[in-house]
């Protein structure tokens, strides 16, 4: 049998629209949601939204067409599938033994300089083949959606040679046609500097060898990504090799998406201006001059309070960004120092810690950081043509999903106009 319509969200308390018209929001637009109160939204037979609008009118509108599924949200509210703006979800090991290093005083350069941290993962993630690292990634991809994630951006950076740089996207690549989360991929070589090599070599080898094996692999269509990334840190990349390394990738038709301005101070902002960056993420210690030329490219600012809150950073200056008009997003930083696959809890970080208020959060949690990917024509809104992915809250008002943080009451997660996830 066929239908005129895939799915109807019926009656919803709050259609929680958050954005209309724009690909991202800035400065006090960041404090403004839309919301349609008492709607009902449908969706067409590609998954994607075919109409929204209030609820009677709606009724009257499409009473003499078909529908495959109804879901009765009286009393409930529908957002806009979270967009998780920074994971690196594929990697073997854990780092619990770690967290307990951390709370007793070990800052993450001491953890990194004794051996442990990213080099820790590297050792496991190198010896792990294809399939386990895919049977590893599903679970956590899994718990995502539990938590209203619909879409992500997800980086290699565990291998730091080639094999296993490559090995890395193509679990993402297999990943992305398997799984119900979308994910758009991000080639971080650069992530640290591999034992027994300087900055230089290491620079050389992702230039000279891993970049062209990328570029081939893409060609064949065995691997997808959209981003390069490097970690700009003492000790790590710093300006000059993170340039010429982001360049490369550039030249590649990667946009520049890097982690920068974490720990020390690196003039991040600053090179994101030279080289029109799309996306740097942390920015803990970020500089007015690299505020004021992130806000002019645009470079959107990926903030990551889980970092902040398991390392005792000090925050990023979130507030400063906004007033400058940074555009800020928010992403997980999931990982095994930061572990944490819950929206609803970043946002709420974003708001106690980073003093963002909760439009803020939504909006950086949804249609900025769709945009820091570049996916806000699609995804990030709840807007007719974008993609039906929705997350359905037992809830009167959308702010229950970040007041309560840790276990809000999530009914649905819908992507493409399918049930991904239903709470029992
Ligand atoms: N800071 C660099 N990279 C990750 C951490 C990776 C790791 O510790 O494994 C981050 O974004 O927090
Ligand atoms: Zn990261």
């Amino acid at each position: 049998m066929s239908f005129d319509y895939k799915l109807k969200l019926k009656d919803a308390a709050q259609l929680v629209v958050v954005s209309k018209g724009k690909p991202y929001k800035i400065g006090k637009d960041m404090s403004e949601v839309e919301i349609i109160e008492n709607g009902t939204l449908i969706v067409d037979n590609n998954g994607n939204i075919a109409d929204l609008g209030n609820a009677s009118e709606m009724e009257e509108k499409y009473k003499s067409f078909t529908f495959e599924k109804v879901i009765d949200c009286k009393n409930r509210v529908v957002l806009p599938g979270f967009v998780d703006a920074h994971t690196h979800p594929v990697f073997s090991g854990d780092r619990v033994h770690e967290f307990a290093m951390k709370l007793a005083g070990a800052t993450y350069l001491d953890v990194h300089k004794a051996g442990g941290g990213i080099q820790f993962t590297i050792s496991h993630t190198r010896q792990s083949s294809e399939q386990e690292l895919l049977e590893l990634l599903k679970p956590r991809l899994d718990r995502m959606v539990k938590s209203g994630t619909t879409l992500i951006e997800a980086k290699s950076g565990y291998g730091l040679e080639k094999e296993t740089e490559m090995k890395m996207l193509k679990v993402l690549h297999t990943a992305a046609k398997e799984h119900s989360v979308e994910i758009v991929s991000t080639y971080l070589g650069g992530h640290a500097v591999p034992k027994g090599l300087t900055a230089a070599e290491a620079t050389d080898d992702i230039v000279n060898v891993q970049l062209p094996e990328l570029k081939r692999l893409r060609d064949l269509g065995e691997i997808s990504p959209s981003n390069i990334d490097v970690f700009l840190e003492k000790g790590f990349y710093e300006y000059d090799d993170t340039k010429r390394i982001l360049e490369e990738g550039q030249k590649l038709g990667l946009e520049i998406n890097f982690h920068g301005d974490e720990l020390s101070f690196m003039r991040s902002g600053e090179l994101a201006g030279e080289l029109k960056a799309r996306a740097i993420s942390h920015l803990e210690k970020v500089s007015e001059e690299g505020m004021k030329a992130m806000a002019q490219v645009p470079t959107f600012g990926v903030l990551l309070p889980t970092t902040a809150y398991i390392l005792r950073l000090e925050c990023p200056p979130a507030r400063r960004m906004i007033e400058l008009g940074v555009p800020v997003a928010l992403g997980s930083d999931f990982n095994p120092n930061a572990h944490c696959l819950s929206m609803p809890f970043v946002m709420n970080l974003a708001c106690v810690l980073m003093k963002m208020n909760m439009n803020e959060a939504l909006v950086a949690a949804t249609i900025n950081s769709a945009a820091s990917i570049n996916r806000s024509s699609t995804h990030g809104s709840l807007e007719v043509g974008k993609c039906a992915d929705f997350v359905i809250l037992n809830a009167p008002k959308w702010e229950h999903i970040i007041y309560q943080m840790c276990d809000p009451p999530i009914s649905l997660v819908i992507k493409k106009g399918n049930v991904a996830f239903e709470s029992k």
